[in-house]
């Protein structure tokens, strides 16, 4: 690069669910989500109805969990206080270039294809996909990336990152929180529960999704990081926010907290496939399973917070774009993740 080059455009685009930002926007945000067929996988003709039926009867209960947080989701400032942050870190990492972290939400605004006007409008030479999921799904990654290439009409070359359970700085976030939480716990015996949003079990037992390995991954590498720094962990995998009627990954984390009870052990409950707070870990984790772990006589009843915008997370958000441009390193984040997910080098990084 001379003095007088500008450097590459670079657009770097944030995936995540999305949430409702008022009272008024609860059923259609539930209505985006129960009409994906990556959700439903039944053919549009039945899954719209349907999906109308769904949110419509799931309007007034989720409005009054949205209540509880003063009305909608927290979780689009979470993902903005943490593209401001991989802002700055990539001005220093890509010094030279003109990069710029936007946000795609798959259900509610900004929507997917309000962002890939604004990508388009910046001119990018290269985009890199980046999901705020760690662990690929096909009901995540895969949704949100399949919306993006149907939607993104403009310049640049795209590169996808599929997934990163086992990134440096996304393990050591979590094993920082893990710790700071166990150390509220003093010497009460307490297991650590790490708690994913469960899926359909069908969609791994049938169709290969990778999610259930790659938490598993995750929760191994964080066990590691924290045993090594305190020695052995009571901790167990478990599954949160059930929806229907279908079986779901298991055990729940309901069943998980009453088993904890039973072997006289308070718990510590960490959300292991969330990045950012929502109604899943305000809500759910915090006054619901909250209020069953002290029916039960679970105590103490500990939640480790979610990573957010802590520093070492947003330095793993920053080395996969840096992966992703270089096409450097072990098992890149690479083409074949984002076309083909079953060819996905990251499936096979399970744990031991
Ligand atoms: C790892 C992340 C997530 C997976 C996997 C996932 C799968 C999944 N979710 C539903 C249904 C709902 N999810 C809802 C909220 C919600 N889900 C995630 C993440 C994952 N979902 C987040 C971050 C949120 C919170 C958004 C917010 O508004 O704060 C909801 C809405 C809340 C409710 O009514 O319970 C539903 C519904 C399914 C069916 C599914 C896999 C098939
Ligand atoms: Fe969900
Ligand atoms: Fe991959």
């Amino acid at each position: 690069m001379t003095e007088a080059d500008p450097g590459r455009r670079v657009a770097v685009v944030l995936f995540n669910l999305g949430g409702p930002d008022d009272q008024a926007a609860v059923k259609p945000f539930l209505f985006n989500l129960f009409n994906d067929p990556a959700i439903i996988g039944l053919p549009g003709l039945l899954r719209t109805p349907l999906a109308r039926l769904i949110s419509s009867r799931r309007e007034a209960t989720a409005q009054a969990n949205y209540r509880l947080m003063g009305g909608g989701s927290p979780l689009l400032p979470e993902t903005r206080a943490q593209a401001e942050a991989l802002q700055a870190v990539l001005s220093d990492r890509l010094a030279g270039d003109q990069a710029r972290v936007f946000i795609a939400m798959r259900y509610w605004n900004p929507m997917t294809a309000e962002t890939a006007a604004q990508v388009a409008a910046f001119a990018p030479d290269e985009i890199v996909l980046l999901p705020l999921y760690p662990q690929y799904s096909t009901t995540t990654t895969q949704s949100s990336l399949k919306l993006w290439n149907e939607t993104y009409v403009g310049p640049g070359v795209s590169r996808a990152v599929c997934c990163y359970p086992q990134a440096g700085g996304w393990i050591a976030a979590q094993a920082r929180g893990v710790a700071e939480t166990l150390d509220q716990a003093g010497d009460r015996p307490v297991r650590v529960l790490f708690s994913a949003h469960g899926i359909p079990e069908t969609l791994v037992s049938a169709k290969g999704d990778p999610y259930q390995e790659q938490v598993e991954t995750t929760v191994a590498a964080v066990v590691a990081a924290v045993e090594a720094e305190r020695g052995p962990i009571d901790h167990a995998v478990c599954y949160q926010s059930r929806v229907g009627p279908m079986k779901w990954l298991g055990p729940s984390t309901p069943e998980a907290i009453s088993q904890a009870g039973r072997d006289g052990r308070g718990v510590v409950v960490v959300p292991i496939a969330f990045v950012s707070e929502h109604v899943e870990t305000l809500v759910e984790l915090d006054i619901e399973y909250a209020e069953l772990a002290h029916a039960e006589g679970v105590s103490p009843y500990l939640r480790a917070p979610a990573v957010g915008a802590r520093p070492p997370f947003i330095q793993a958000l920053a080395q996969a774009v840096v992966d992703a441009l270089d096409r450097t390193g072990v098992a890149p984040f690479g083409p074949g993740c984002k076309a083909d997910w079953k060819a996905c080098p990251h499936r096979r990084q399970r744990a031991a």
